[in-house]
């Protein structure tokens, strides 16, 4: 089975560190090669642009790619979103100069919006009964209507410095993405493409999540067990040659701070906290 990963921009080092975590490793690295084995003879990754991961794998190229869900939009290729990956987290919005006269995405009935998406963006304005010019550009969108090129863009904001520093203002969400793993429809029930959803899935489980482990009086346990709900349960082991027990559990890396100090008033010692490589439910 191949994989399609980004080659570069701000989804590869994402995209290689989740490979690796899931165990995934790549022989040789991924610097500048177009395909890379991995430690399981079944498994290749082929590096291509975010921008053209869902054309490699709707051709076939790839059986399942890592990318985008706004450059899977944009491709309006049919592919299955089989899970959301958390990162690359942006959203498209509509934007126009904050002085301006464009106040909501009606007021571009007869404007012009330039846009890195062309279809994403025709397709809202569609949908929404308007009928607004789409100019295509490949970069510096924000530059656009203050050169009277457009009267708003379509574009990716994240923590929103771009649109301010351009003196644009957000109008209306066009699309939230994120970066998800997609297949083709007809390989989403092959064996190796769910053996890579649960490898996935259990690195994004272990993340949030610490391993807990404690010695407290065995009088104690039943109290330990109110705050350590856990997976089904704290494990408990006796500590030989004393009347304490052991407590291991996984706990949400959230509660931790909480958790602590309730463990330390009903007299538990010796607390290890440590992080989770995988967790597979
Ligand atoms: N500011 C951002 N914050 C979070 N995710 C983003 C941001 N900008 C883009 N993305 C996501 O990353 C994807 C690829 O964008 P990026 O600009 O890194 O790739 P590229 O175009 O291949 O690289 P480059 O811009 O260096 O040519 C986008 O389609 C989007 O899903
Ligand atoms: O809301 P912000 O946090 O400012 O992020 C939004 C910006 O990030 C992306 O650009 P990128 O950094 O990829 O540069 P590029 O235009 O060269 O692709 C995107 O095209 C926006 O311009
Ligand atoms: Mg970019």
């Amino acid at each position: 089975m191949r994989i399609a990963v980004p080659n570069k921009g701000r989804l590869h080092d994402p995209s290689i560190d989740l490979l690796e975590r899931a165990g995934l490793h790549l022989e040789g690295g991924a610097d500048r090669k177009l395909y890379a084995d991995t430690v399981d003879p079944d498994v290749t990754a082929l590096f291509a642009r975010a921008a053209d991961i869902p054309e490699y794998v709707a051709d076939g190229a790839a059986a399942v790619g890592i990318t985008g869900l706004d450059q899977v939009r944009e491709s309006g290729h049919d592919l299955v979103d089989l899970l959301d990956l958390e990162f690359g987290r942006c959203r498209l919005v509509v934007a126009a100069p904050e002085d301006g006269d464009i106040e909501t995405v009606e007021d571009l009935a007869g404007g012009t919006v330039a846009t890195e998406f062309p279809r994403i963006t025709r397709d809202f304005f569609e949908e929404r009964g308007i009928d607004a010019e789409v100019v295509e550009v490949t970069g510096a969108t924000e530059l656009t209507p203050h050169v009277d090129m457009a009267d708003a863009i379509v574009d990716i904001t994240s923590t929103g410095t771009t649109l301010r520093v351009n003196r644009l203002a957000e109008i209306e969400e066009v699309l939230a993405s994120s970066v998800r793993l997609f297949a083709r429809p007809d390989v989403v029930d092959d064996e190796k493409v769910q053996q890579l959803v649960t490898a996935f899935e259990s690195v994004l489980a272990a993340e949030d999540r610490r391993y807990l482990m404690l010695n407290v009086p065995e009088d104690r346990l039943d109290a330990v067990r109110d705050v350590l709900p856990g997976m089904g349960g704290p494990t408990v082991m006796d500590v030989a040659g004393t009347d304490d027990v052991a407590v291991h559990a996984v706990v949400e890396e959230r509660a931790v701070f909480g958790i602590i100090n309730d463990l330390k008033a009903m007299g538990a010692s010796d607390i290890l906290v440590t992080e989770i490589e995988r967790l597979v439910e």
